[in-house]
């Protein structure tokens, strides 16, 4: 096996977009073993709704990055505290069936550190008694794989419930559901002598101990070249850095939204697809003397994001069809 040091990036679409290369591009004769950090994001599973597993208005006043994987599976929140392993080999063709095989080195490693419990449940998860501190994804293409999965060792396990806390609105689609779990840290679990580590540290003693060496110039490794990053940022431009792919390939969906203005209440339904607007309408009981429709129309083919949203607002006249209601208001109605 092959380690790869992806030189400490932060950045998700960057250390997404490395495991892509190495899974698709770099095809080496052994397996692959990648680890990454990531500044606080959420990795959304390939098939799932973005705006549907998101807390948008806390990852907005967070700065949170969201990018969506190539591996199926729900929504998992990172940040500094977290780390992702990833083993990248050939595709056996059992694999899917077999978690265990991959998250074994992961757990005798962290029986060996004192978390004597961790243990694998279900299919997918890694769990200490009832509470998950690993999710567990995979993805296969052209006879090759990733198995990969996150580590909780020392998060923000408040942020990791706020910022997938579910919206309050109705929103139906065919993206797949997470499965939200109660989740703790690993770090209260570590023997004293491990308890003030770092994620960093505590990853590389992973390491040591997936490679079965004592030191770290014992590790078996690939150093990725200039030409390797230059693919890895190719790749990233047209996938993980991007908005088409991040939100837009979320399968289509509706919205419905309601609410009570002092003056009246609207509700709205909106359809997406391929993050664009495909319809929408509005129902409502304080219109003005412009033709709603005209609003509907206007909105069809507009991105669903909130800049859009709200310049497509601010471009309309919105007085003549709403009376008072500012594009900010209407904008959470919309959005
Ligand atoms: N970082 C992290 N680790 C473990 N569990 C988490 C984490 N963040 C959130 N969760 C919990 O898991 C569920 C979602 O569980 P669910 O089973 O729906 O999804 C997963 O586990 C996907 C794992 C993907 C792993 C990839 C590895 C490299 S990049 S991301 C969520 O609602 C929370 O309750």
């Amino acid at each position: 096996m092959y380690f790869v040091d992806n030189q400490g990036q932060l950045d998700p679409s960057v250390n997404i977009a490395l495991e892509t290369f190495l899974l698709k591009e770099k095809i080496l004769d052994e397996p692959i073993l990648l680890f990454y950090i990531n500044e606080p994001s959420i990795i959304i599973g390939r098939n799932q709704n973005t705006i549907e597993e998101i807390n948008a208005d806390y990852v907005e006043a967070n700065k949170i990055h969201i990018v969506r994987r190539m591996s199926g599976g729900g929504a998992v929140y990172h940040d500094l505290g977290n780390f992702s392993f990833c083993f990248i080999t050939k595709d056996d063709g059992d694999s899917f069936r077999d978690f265990g095989k991959f998250t074994k080195p992961v757990i005798s490693f962290l029986h060996s550190v004192g978390v004597k419990e961790a243990e694998l449940k279900g299919r997918n998860d890694l769990v200490i008694g009832e509470k998950k501190f690993s999710g567990n994804a995979m993805y296969a293409t052209n006879g090759r794989m990733t198995a990969h999965g996150t580590i909780l060792f020392d998060s923000d396990l408040d942020a990791v419930t706020s910022a997938l806390k579910p919206r309050k609105e109705k929103i139906e689609s065919k993206g797949i559901k997470s499965i939200r779990s109660r989740v703790t840290n690993i770090k209260p679990f570590v023997d004293e002598a491990y308890q003030n580590l770092t994620t960093e540290q505590f990853r590389d003693l992973m390491l040591l101990s997936i490679f079965d060496v004592e030191t770290r110039e014992e590790v078996k490794e690939y150093h990725l070249t200039d030409e390797d990053w230059k693919r890895v940022y190719e790749i990233r431009e047209e996938y993980f850095g991007n908005w088409d792919w991040n939100y837009g390939k979320s399968p289509k969906f509706e919205i419905q939204k309601h609410h009570r203005f002092p003056i009246g209440s609207i509700e709205v339904r909106l359809n997406v697809e391929e993050g664009h607007i495909q319809q929408l309408k509005i129902f409502g009981d304080f219109f003005g003397l412009g033709e709603i429709k005209d609003v509907e129309d206007a909105f069809i083919g507009v991105k669903y994001a909130k800049e859009d949203i709200l310049a497509k607002l601010k471009e309309l006249d919105i007085k003549k069809y709403f009376g008072n209601v500012t594009a900010e208001e209407l904008l959470e109605e919309l959005y």
